[in-house]
């Protein structure tokens, strides 16, 4: 591939590995984004749109993307904090992956219990951008300056054993689960923020003629997203608990009623949420409804 072949493309970036790859490959499947990724090729052309992939550490997306290099990515919402890219990238969609928070952590045993404990002591951490303005803010109002100040310290992975390993009084690091964190024996004092997956364009875009591009793989992007979080409920129900019923399950516009071939019954169907499915088909069995049934959907507009 030489770099005429991607005169014209809307270039996306797409983190290259870890824990945002996977679930950024599955959505470019269900956006019908298709591609052949050569082995160990970090960019590749799309086979049914104008695109090319950049597979990217997830790190350096922020600043391809706010500088304008890359017209669309995804990374963390935390990523673009640390690159201090903020004013430049605009945060086009949450994605609702890739979620945790960004926490202040001591030893359990240890005696500090509060981030004004911590505040004048060592952290490690790898943000050290967000960490450093965090603590910056805690010193100038705990009134700590020059040599008082805390001692924000730079590493790249592992930073839950600093503390162990006598480098830290605390460190700041990412908790999804807590699982990390407490196999190392800390324990969180703070979150200094929390994060998803988002999908982000330039503030500045070089290349505006790609807007319309960009705008549709947006939209696309975004029905998937919505698919994931809605079901299709149906179900029979008799006229004289219909209006009960539609009550229950309104859908976001209005529900879809379709008369049933037998006298004042009828078939609805609407949108729901899918973390309250279950609870609307207790609800609408309690009404009165019969053959309630669930479908997932694959993709939507709304
Ligand atoms: N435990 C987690 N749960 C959910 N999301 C996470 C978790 N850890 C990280 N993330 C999200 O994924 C982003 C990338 O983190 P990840 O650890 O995959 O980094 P990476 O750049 O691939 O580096 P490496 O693979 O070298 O650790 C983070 O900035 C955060 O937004
Ligand atoms: O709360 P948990 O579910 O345990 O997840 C948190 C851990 O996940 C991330 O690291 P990752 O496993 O991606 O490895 P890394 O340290 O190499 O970045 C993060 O840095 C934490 O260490």
């Amino acid at each position: 591939m030489n770099a005429d072949s991607l005169n014209g493309r809307l270039l996306f970036a797409i983190p290259k590995k870890g824990r945002l790859h996977e679930k950024c490959l599955t959505l470019l499947a269900g956006a019908d984004i298709q591609f052949r990724r050569a082995n160990r090729l970090d960019v590749c052309l799309a086979t049914n749109h104008p695109i090319a992939l950049v597979f990217l550490p997830a790190s350096d997306i922020p600043s391809f993307v706010g500088k304008g290099n890359v017209d669309l990515g995804i990374t963390g919402h935390d990523v673009i904090l640390e690159a201090a890219m903020e004013d430049y990238v605009k945060e086009e969609l949450r994605l609702g992956f890739g979620k945790c928070a960004l926490q202040v952590q001591v030893p359990e045993a240890s005696d500090i219990k509060t981030v004004e404990d911590l505040a004048g002591k060592r952290v490690v951490t790898s943000f050290e951008t967000v960490a450093g303005k965090y603590f910056d803010e805690l010193d100038t109002r705990l009134g700590f300056a020059g040599d008082k100040k805390t001692k924000i310290e730079y590493v790249g992975g592992s930073v839950e054993a600093a503390c162990s390993l006598g480098l830290a009084d605390g460190i700041v690091d990412l908790v999804e689960s807590g699982e990390t964190m407490r196999a190392a024996g800390l324990h969180a004092i703070q979150t200094v923020l929390t994060t998803e997956a988002v999908l982000i364009r330039s503030s500045a875009p070089k290349h505006p003629h790609l807007t319309p591009i960009i705008n549709l793989i947006t939209k696309r992007i975004a029905g998937v997203i919505a698919a994931s979080k809605f079901v299709i409920v149906q179900y029979n129900v008799h006229g004289d608990t219909l209006a009960a019923a539609t009550a229950i399950t309104p859908g976001r516009r209005a529900p879809t009623v379709s008369r049933l071939e037998e006298d004042n019954w009828f078939a609805v169907s609407a949108m729901v949420e899918k973390n309250k499915a279950a609870d609307v088909m207790d609800s609408l069995v309690k009404a009165g409804a019969e053959d309630v049934l669930v479908f997932n959907l694959d993709n939507c507009r709304v």
